[in-house]
Order: C-alpha cells, then structure tokens, then sequence
C-alpha cells in the first residue's frame, strides 16, 4: 500500500518538532521534509504542498495564510497548527471530542485548524456543561490559565533559557493578557456555545512544558445551582468513550498527589485533557480544571491525531 505524504511547514520550529518526532516512529506516513536553505521560501513551500496528501503548518499566522493562498492541488489536505484559521467559517474546528458529529467533519474536511491550548483545556471543561443547559449560556465565565514557556514558541523558550540554573527565577509566575484581548479569546467564545465571551486571564509560568486551566463557577448565583455531582456527571458522560480526554473522580484526591495541590506537568508526554471537579455542595462553589501537555494535547499531539483522521489512519498512531 503507498503510504500517505506528508510535509511539515515549519519543522524546525517548537511545535513541528514533535511532530515530526511522533511521525518519525511512524510507519503509516511518509514525512516530506523542504531543502532548510529553502525553508522560508514560500513558491517552495507552496509547491511541496501540492504534492502531498496532508500539509501541517506550524508557521506564524501570516505565513501560514500567505502559504495557504497560494496552493493549488484540490486534492491535499491543510492542518494549520497557527490562529489563522480557527474562527475561519470555511475550516473545520479540528477539535473531535468537542461535539457529536465533530470527528467525521474533520475525516471529510479539506481545511482543518488545530486548536490552541487554552481553548483545548477550556473547551473541554465548558462546552458539555453549557451543552448540557447545567450552566446557562448566559453565565459570565471566567477562566484562570497558566502554561510553561514553551506556549511562547522559540522566542519565549530563549528569554527563560537562563532560568534552569537559577533557585529563584525573576519571573517565576507572570500574569499577562491584560487588555483581555488575547488571540485565543474569540475561538473560546465561538465554540463554547456562551453568550458572552469568557474573560480570561493567562499567566506563565518558569518551567519549560505543561498548563493548567482552571474555570471557576460559582453557582450560588444561580436559582437552583447543580451539586458537584451533577456536573461531574455532565462531563463523565460526555466523554465517556473518549481515549484522549479522561474525567477524573469528583474530588480527587489522587489528583492532588502529595502536595494536595494540582500541578501543571502530570499530562506531559501525553495527548491527554485530564479533567478535574473539585465542588463545596454547602457554598455552591466548583472548580473545573483541565491539565494538559501544551505541546501535546495543545499543539503536536492534536495536530498528530486530526492528521491520522483525516487521512483514515488509526487514531492513536504516534500517539504513544
Ligand atoms: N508552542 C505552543 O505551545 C503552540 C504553538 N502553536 C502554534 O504553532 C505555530 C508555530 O508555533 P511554535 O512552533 O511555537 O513557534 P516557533 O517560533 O517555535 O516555530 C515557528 C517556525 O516557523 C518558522 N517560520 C517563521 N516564519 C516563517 C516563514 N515566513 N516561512 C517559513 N517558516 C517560517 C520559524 O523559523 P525561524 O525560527 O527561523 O524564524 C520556526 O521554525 C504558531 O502559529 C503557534 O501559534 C499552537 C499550539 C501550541
Ligand atoms: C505562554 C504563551 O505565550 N502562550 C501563548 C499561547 C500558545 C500559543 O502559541 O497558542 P496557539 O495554540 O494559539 O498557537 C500565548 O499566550 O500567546
């Protein structure tokens, strides 16, 4: 059987990286790989493009759209790891647990964007419980982030480069997106099914991988608020069946570990969502908190499974 091409627009950078390194391992594709005096060269890049079964870009958002511009095959198949596209109405959201139907939209798509990593953990969290009506659409949603530096590409990776060697980094836990316009604002709002936009508040930290995104509710604002339980039970069936995102116990105190705090680098390696429900039934208080590899889940690992969807290979395939 002739193995399906593959090329990895931007395979030097952080995120097309791993792919490649999961693809490597791989027997099921063939990776295309550009001459690198011509890596930039965008006729180059565009004509590879043509001649595969599956482009992956990891580009900047305008590289990837000057790139996307000028393919012509109607037969390859683009999935764009930047922002360029995720809110685009003519790329399909490359996100297969979201809702029912998602995964074979994204078989049949042309055009598929991989998610960012907030709104992989974020999503994840919401979209069952404002599907489900648990929470109103009408609920103002507040989402409280942090990731490792590598969430800020090769640039953010040399600024913290020094700060392995240092007991007490200068900048051990930094808030930003203060203007709370940050880009992955809108694709949080459009597929969450909320009214309004959530408001949201990332942070980094000083480690290299991993994030934590933590949703608060605070249910005593509404008429009859759901228990823990409840919207545990929301998100359990929900993902039920799911292999990539996994619902721990209500509470979980294995979560915790032994320092009875959730850590940010549990899920690293893996193209695992851990979803977490912590509830105080008295206060009417939950917290759903998604951990995730911001390079796995949040970029490689996804862009590796929406890749062996579209291309009707077996889900898991260099997925470990
Ligand atoms: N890091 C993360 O956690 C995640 C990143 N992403 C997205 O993936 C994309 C890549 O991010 P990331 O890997 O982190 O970034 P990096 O900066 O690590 O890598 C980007 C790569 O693209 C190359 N590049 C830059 N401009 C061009 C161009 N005009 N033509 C061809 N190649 C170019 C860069 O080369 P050079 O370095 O030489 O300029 C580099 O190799 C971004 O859109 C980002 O938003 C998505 C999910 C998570
Ligand atoms: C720590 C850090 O800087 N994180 C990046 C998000 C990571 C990223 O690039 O997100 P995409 O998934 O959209 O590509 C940021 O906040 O802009």
């Amino acid at each position: 059987m002739v193995k399906p091409r593959v090329f990895i627009d931007g395979e030097a950078g952080t995120t097309g990286l791993q792919i490649y390194s999961r693809l490597a391992q791989c027997e099921g594709v063939t990776v295309v790989s550009i001459d690198p005096a011509k890596r930039k060269d965008v006729a180059e890049r565009a004509r590879l493009i043509d001649t595969v079964d599956v482009a992956i870009l990891c580009l900047p958002d305008a590289a990837a759209r000057e790139v996307v511009d000028l393919v012509s095959s109607p037969t390859v198949k683009i999935l764009d790891a930047s922002t360029a596209h995720r809110t685009h109405p003519n790329w399909t959201y490359g996100f297969p647990e979201l809702a029912p139907g998602q995964r074979d939209a994204i078989a049949k798509a042309y055009r598929v964007s991989n998610p960012g990593c907030y709104p992989t953990g974020f999503l994840a969290a919401i979209k069952p419980l404002v599907a489900s009506g648990i929470i109103p659409a009408s609920f103002p949603v507040t989402i409280n982030a942090i990731s490792g530096y590598s969430g800020g590409g090769r640039k953010l990776m040399e600024a913290y480069a020094g700060y392995q060697d240092e007991s007490e980094p200068d900048y051990p836990y930094g808030v930003y997106g203060l203007t709370f316009g940050h880009k992955h604002v809108q694709e949080m709002h459009q597929y969450s099914g909320l009214a309004h936009a959530p408001l949201f508040l990332p942070a980094v930290g000083a480690f290299e991988q991993g994030m934590l995104v933590q949703v608060p509710l605070p249910l005593w604002t509404l008429d009859h608020p759901p228990t823990g339980q409840q919207v545990w039970e929301v998100l359990a069936d929900y993902y039920g069946s799911e292999p990539f995102i996994q619902v721990n116990g209500l509470g979980d105190a294995e979560a915790l570990r032994d320092r009875k705090f959730l850590d940010t680098k549990t899920a690293n390696g893996t193209n695992q969502v851990q979803l977490f429900v912590f509830a105080n039934d008295d206060t009417h208080e939950v917290l759903v908190a998604a951990r995730l590899d911001n390079l796995g889940k949040g970029a490689s690992g996804a862009a590796v499974q929406n890749m062996n969807i579209m291309l009707g290979l077996p889900e898991h395939m260099g997925l470990g």
